[in-house]
Parts: C-alpha cells; structure tokens; sequence
C-alpha cells in the first residue's frame, strides 16, 4: 500500500478534548468559539458535542446549547456522540449533521464506559441505526481500546475486527478505531489494522489514536502506510477519557498536520491558524499547550 493523497481530518476537542476537562464547567460560548475558529481553520469534520448522560459527563451537559450557538459554515459537518435513542432524540432536536454510536472491544472497557456490555450496547445501538435512516443521519461507530485497555491490557485484533464489523454491518458508514489510553505502538497497530481490513474495507476505518506514550505520530505513519485516510485529532492535544485513568489527550491536530504536509498528504486545513487556536484555546483553558508543533512554532512564526 502507499500513502493516500489526501487525509480527512476530523476534530475531536470540543469533545473528546474537553469531556474530561478537569475544574470548573467550561461555558457554552468558549465551546462555540473554539468550534468556529475550528471551522475558520479549514477544518470540515468536527465533534461538537455529546448527548451523553450529563450526570457521567457534566463537561458535556450544554451539548443542546453548544449546537444552537455555534454559527454554521456551509460544508462542515457538526457531529456528536448519542449512545443510545434518548441521546439520538436529542442530537436530533439540536440539529446535528452527523452522529456517532461508540462500543468498545473490551469487555471491561465497556461496563466502565457505556454501562453495558458489548453485545448490549450493539442492541442498544440498533434503534439509533433506525432513527438515524429514517431522518438520513449519517452515523459513525467507534471502537475503544482497539489497542489495550486500562482494565484488561492487550486486546486480541480478531476481537477489534469482529465489533467493527458488527458496527460496520449494522449500517455505520465509518468505523474510529480508539487507542484509548495510547499505548499502542506501530507494528501493534499495522497487525490490528489488517485484521480489521479484512472485515471492513480500509476505505471505511479512521484512526483515533491518543497520545499517552508519545507513540501516536508513529502510529499514524504506519497506518498511513496502509492507506488509511481518515484522522482524529484535537488541537494542543486536549482531552482524556473519563473511564481511562490517567489518558491523555488525542494526537495533537497541529501534530498530524505537520506530518501530513511533509508526505505531502493535502488536507485543506491552515496550519498557521491552527496552530492560533491551539494556542488560543490552551491559553483559555489555563494548559500547557500539548502540540509539540504548536509549541515550536507558535513563537517562531508569531501565529500563537
Ligand atoms: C450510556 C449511558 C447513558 C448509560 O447509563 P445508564 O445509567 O446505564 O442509563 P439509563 O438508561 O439507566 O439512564 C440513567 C439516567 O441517565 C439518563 N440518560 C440516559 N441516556 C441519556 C442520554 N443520552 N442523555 C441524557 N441523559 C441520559 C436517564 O434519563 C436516567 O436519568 P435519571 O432517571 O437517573 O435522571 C451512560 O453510561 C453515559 O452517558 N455514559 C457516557 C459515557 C461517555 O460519554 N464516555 C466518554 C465518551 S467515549 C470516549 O471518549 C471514547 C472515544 C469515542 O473517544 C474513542 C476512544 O478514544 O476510545
């Protein structure tokens, strides 16, 4: 396989980056902010919100709120996590383009997360497939701990490949394979990759890998090299999941698209404002900026 020609990229901080966010709840109106600039960024896949139980995820509880505020720019796609038809009837109502279902290949993983197990969270995922046909609302599947849990360590590939499929059957168009806690390493994500491709095509899989142990870049080269095309990230790497202790943020955006430019991988998106709003953002929330890019460049070029 070689390198795609162009990467998807789709934004994960207003989410996944900021779920987790520990102190006080963070307003509606930064969120919308930091969605907008995304947008200005040339960004065209962006996670928003999640209509999630606001009692297990407080930071998400304003997703209605965050929808109705952000100032929509034609050709973007505002998507959300719905875990289930409540959060469905929600997004809905709220007028998301797009939606996400999220399972988990470990069983651990996903009482912890979802409260329920696998095979229970696909059942539950079916009524969403249908409310989401019905109204033509594209869904994507995620996959947690495609790479090694926090609670079961490694995980077999055959079982990551069998939930993408089960995902990928029931109708999911896309399939983000989620190295949750960031432990995964090249050779280990070459070998999961190809077990999943061969059930579901890699034309319909995304990489979404953290960055816990600096390996993510590297991780990402690799599964470059088998053609994947589509990558989650979040600008100054934020974020954390809330049932993996001790997680880190997504691969920083700023980070993945230094990469791709140097393969010469297009994208649309503008480095040097990304790598504002990174700076922005990190500034807002009071974090040391996790964007190794955005970091060395930030001053050099003056977008920071
Ligand atoms: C899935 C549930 C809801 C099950 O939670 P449950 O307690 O089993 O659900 P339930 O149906 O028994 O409902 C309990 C209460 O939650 C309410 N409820 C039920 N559903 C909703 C909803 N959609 N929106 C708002 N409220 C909801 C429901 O109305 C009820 O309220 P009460 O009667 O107690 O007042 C819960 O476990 C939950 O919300 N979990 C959230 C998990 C989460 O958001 N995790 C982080 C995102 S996943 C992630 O980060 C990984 C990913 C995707 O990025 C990929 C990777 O990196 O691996």
């Amino acid at each position: 396989m070689s390198f795609p020609k162009q990467v998807r990229l789709a934004e994960m901080s207003p989410r996944d980056g900021l779920q987790n966010e520990p102190g006080p709840v963070i307003s509606t109106t930064l969120k919308t902010e930091l969605i907008e600039r995304l947008a200005d960024c040339g960004l065209i896949h962006i996670e928003a919100a999640s209509f999630v139980s606001p009692k297990w995820v407080p930071q998400m509880a304003d997703a209605a709120e965050v929808m109705a505020g952000i100032r929509r720019k034609p050709g973007v796609r505002y998507t959300a996590l719905t875990p289930n038809l409540k959060g469905f009837e929600n997004a809905l109502a709220a007028g998301v383009s797009e939606v996400a279902v999220f399972g988990a290949a470990s069983e651990t993983f996903s009482q912890k997360n979802i409260n329920c197990s696998i095979a229970e969270s696909l059942e539950r995922f079916m009524p969403v497939m249908e409310a989401a046909k019905q109204h033509k609302i594209p869904v994507r599947g995620y996959v947690s701990t495609v790479l090694g849990c926090p609670y079961e360590g490694d995980i077999a590939p055959a079982q990551v490949a069998n939930v993408a499929k089960a995902l990928a059957d029931m109708g999911c168009y896309e399939i983000s394979l989620g190295d949750t806690i960031g432990v995964g390493t090249p050779l280990k994500a070459k070998r999961m990759l190809e077990a999943v491709a061969a059930e579901v095509p890699v034309e319909k899989l995304a990489a979404h890998f953290h960055d816990t142990y600096g390996q993510a870049l590297a991780n990402l080269y690799a599964v470059l090299e088998e053609g994947m095309s589509v990558i989650d990230s979040s600008v100054a790497g934020l974020g954390g999941c809330p049932y993996a202790n001790g997680a880190s943020g997504n691969v920083a955006t700023e980070d993945v698209l230094y990469l791709l430019e140097g393969l010469g991988i297009e994208t649309g998106v503008d480095l040097k404002k990304l790598i504002a709003t990174g700076a922005w953002i990190s500034k807002k929330l009071g974090r040391t900026n996790g964007s190794k890019v955005g970091q060395a460049l930030g001053q050099r070029t003056g977008a920071a």
